[in-house]
């Protein structure tokens, strides 16, 4: 009765805190925010702009386009928190505009974070949280939010495997009767992706693009697999040698040598964790097989490339970009019970 009558004064709140994207959940009605992780501000003072409203998709229009007096900036990087104080501002907004917690309560909140942060990187977390307006925090592992995301059945006795791309980090991870039994994170994933093809793009091409042209790149034309009907776009940027603007067409086939390095970095990660495993699990993994979840699971022919490298079964998750809010919007529903094996502020 207590719970419920808890859970509708102040639901409680599960956070997707992620390097590119934030998403918000609410308990009993899911998903209630996703947008960038990007805030706005008043070049020199710090003040977030529009009173503390320029955050998310109206910042990311300004990242890189910005005039002298403003400055869009990113308080994430590979999966950790980089500016405390923006990632505050961040929070706060998100958490006002999901979350009508009455008569001043403070919602609880669960927030997913890399396997690999550390306890400094941890305690930001939660001091970020609590000043941001939440009430008690707990963490979970992004991969395991993935898995009960993706709908894995991570308690039974069978190994299950997720590979969580995300834009700063990827985190893999196998379970067996609710733990995780083997789990590696890197900090290679999306945001590298980008990095790869400007660097290409600077080498081969001479020409110098942003990050967000190359993300563009890398999603309209970019490819893990040989494609059907390979593809080319069109890239905007400065000339290195005569310094003036200029356009050059890249192909499929180029982008998808420019990201061979990271994607290498990814399925080394997988193999060192199926390594670790028992041979039982290993076994089962043949069966089951891995799911990959977050943004760059959306890599066309990702799935076919790990299938290859791996040698077991790999699938998209529905919806790979909210898998890790969806998680945590199940551990909501479950915190009673699961409370004592989350990390706590209280702890
Ligand atoms: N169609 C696509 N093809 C390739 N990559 C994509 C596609 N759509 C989105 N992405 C990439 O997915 C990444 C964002 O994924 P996601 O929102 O899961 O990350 P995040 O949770 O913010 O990051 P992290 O978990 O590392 O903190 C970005 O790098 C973005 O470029």
């Amino acid at each position: 009765m207590y719970h419920r009558l808890r859970g509708w004064l102040c639901p409680d709140v599960g956070i997707d805190l992620g390097t590119a994207n934030t998403l918000v959940a609410v308990q009993g009605e899911g998903v209630v925010v996703d947008e960038p992780s990007v805030v706005a501000l008043e070049k020199g003072s710090r003040k977030v702009l529009g009173k503390g409203t320029a955050v998310g998709k109206l910042a990311r229009q300004m990242l890189g386009r910005t005039p002298d007096s403003i400055t869009a900036v990113r308080p994430m990087k590979d999966g950790v928190i980089t500016d405390f104080e923006l990632c505050e501002s961040m929070l706060r907004y998100f958490l006002r505009k999901a979350h009508r917690g009455k008569f001043g309560f403070k919602p609880r909140v669960v927030i997913a974070v890399p396997g690999s942060i550390t306890p400094v990187e941890k305690r930001a977390v939660f001091s970020s949280a609590e000043r941001a307006g939440a009430g008690r925090v707990f963490l979970i592992e992004e991969s395991k939010a993935a898995g009960i995301g993706a709908g894995l059945p991570i308690s039974e006795p069978l190994a299950s495997m997720v590979c969580d791309i995300g834009g700063g980090t990827t985190d893999v991870a196998v379970f067996s009767l609710g733990e995780i039994v083997s789990s590696q994170t890197v900090r290679v994933a999306g945001d590298r992706m980008d990095e790869a093809v400007v660097e290409y793009l600077r080498q081969h091409f001479s020409l110098r693009i942003g990050p967000q042209m190359a993300e563009q790149v890398k999603i309209e034309v970019g490819s893990a697999y040989p494609l059907m009907n390979e593809m080319a776009a069109e890239v905007r940027g400065l000339d290195t040698i005569s310094s003036i603007p200029r356009k050059a067409t890249i192909t499929s086939e180029e982008v998808r040598e420019a990201l061979r390095e990271p994607l290498t970095a990814i399925i080394n990660c997988c193999k060192a964790v199926i390594e670790r495993c028992d041979p039982e699990l290993v076994a089962d993994l043949a069966d089951t097989g891995l799911v990959l979840t977050g943004g760059g699971a959306l890599l066309r022919g990702l799935d076919e490339l790990m299938r290859e490298q791996l040698g077991i079964p790999v699938q998209v998750a529905d919806d790979p970009l909210t898998t890790v809010a969806r998680g945590t919007a199940v551990c909501l529903e479950h915190l009673e019970q699961w409370r004592d094996d989350l990390e706590s502020d209280a702890a």
